[in-house]
């Protein structure tokens, strides 16, 4: 089933992850420009995944995950290499406000991971659905070489074009005329 891609603020929120190898490493390297209050927490750590906790200042501790790691996290993403672990946290988190997300399957998210391009506020996510990362990789790639390289400043015009005017059709006619103008192919 496809899901519907839902973009939502990370700012200030606490996201837990648990796992210190390749892949929590790719996550935390996606969830830090959206500012979340990471925390990690995993029985070994890669050097790579250290290097980075250690440079952003991340709290992190070194131990196998508790249930009580839970409490008052928005977030949880479960990047271990046991499904055991993932299916546990799942059902755990049923009865709390907290959304999962568990590396190995699908079946023990809330929501998936989406390859991304960012740029400024201009975010593109796509997804799969869960049935081909790879492929999102490989869009994600294709994106990146064919937008526009000036992209942020076509972002800054067009906010500041917005912000000049107030509200209403008039400036909807204007704003649109110049995303035509300066997103040529
Ligand atoms: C369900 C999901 C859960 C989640 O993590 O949210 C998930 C699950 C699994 N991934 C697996 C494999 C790979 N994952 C990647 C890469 C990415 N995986 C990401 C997301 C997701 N991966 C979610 C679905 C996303 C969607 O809907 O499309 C991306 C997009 C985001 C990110 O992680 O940053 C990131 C690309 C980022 C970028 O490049 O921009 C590559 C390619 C590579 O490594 O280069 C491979 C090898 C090729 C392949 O198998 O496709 C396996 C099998 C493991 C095994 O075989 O042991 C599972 C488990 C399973 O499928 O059962
Ligand atoms: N979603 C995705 O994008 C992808 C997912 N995977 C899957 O992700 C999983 C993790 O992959 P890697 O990071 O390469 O594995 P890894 O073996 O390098 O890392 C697993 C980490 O989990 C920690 N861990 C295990 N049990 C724990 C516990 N009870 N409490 C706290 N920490 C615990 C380990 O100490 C280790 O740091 C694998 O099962 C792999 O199949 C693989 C590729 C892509």
């Amino acid at each position: 089933m496809a899901l519907f891609p839902m973009f939502v603020s990370l700012e200030g929120k606490k996201v837990l992850v648990v796992g210190g190898g390749a892949v929590a490493l790719r996550k935390i390297e996606k969830l830090l420009p959206f500012k979340p209050e990471i925390k990690v927490i995993s029985k070994e750590f890669s050097e790579e995944t250290l290097n980075l906790i250690k440079k952003h200042n991340i709290p992190y501790e070194k131990r196998a995950f508790k249930p009580s790691d839970l409490q008052g996290q928005f977030i949880v993403i479960v990047a271990v290499d046991d499904i055991k672990l993932q299916e546990e946290i799942f059902r755990l988190t049923r009865d709390k406000n907290i959304f999962v997300n568990a590396v190995d399957s699908p079946d023990y998210c809330d929501f998936i991971f989406p390859a991304y391009v960012k740029r400024e506020d201009v975010v593109i996510g796509i997804t799969s659905s869960g049935s081909a990362p790879g492929l999102s990789a490989k869009i994600r790639k294709h994106i990146e070489k064919n937008l526009p390289q000036n992209l942020e400043q076509i972002l800054k015009q067009v906010k500041n074009l917005r912000k000049s005017l107030p509200k209403g059709k008039e400036r909807q006619k204007k704003v649109l005329q110049l995303v035509e103008e300066l997103f040529k192919d």
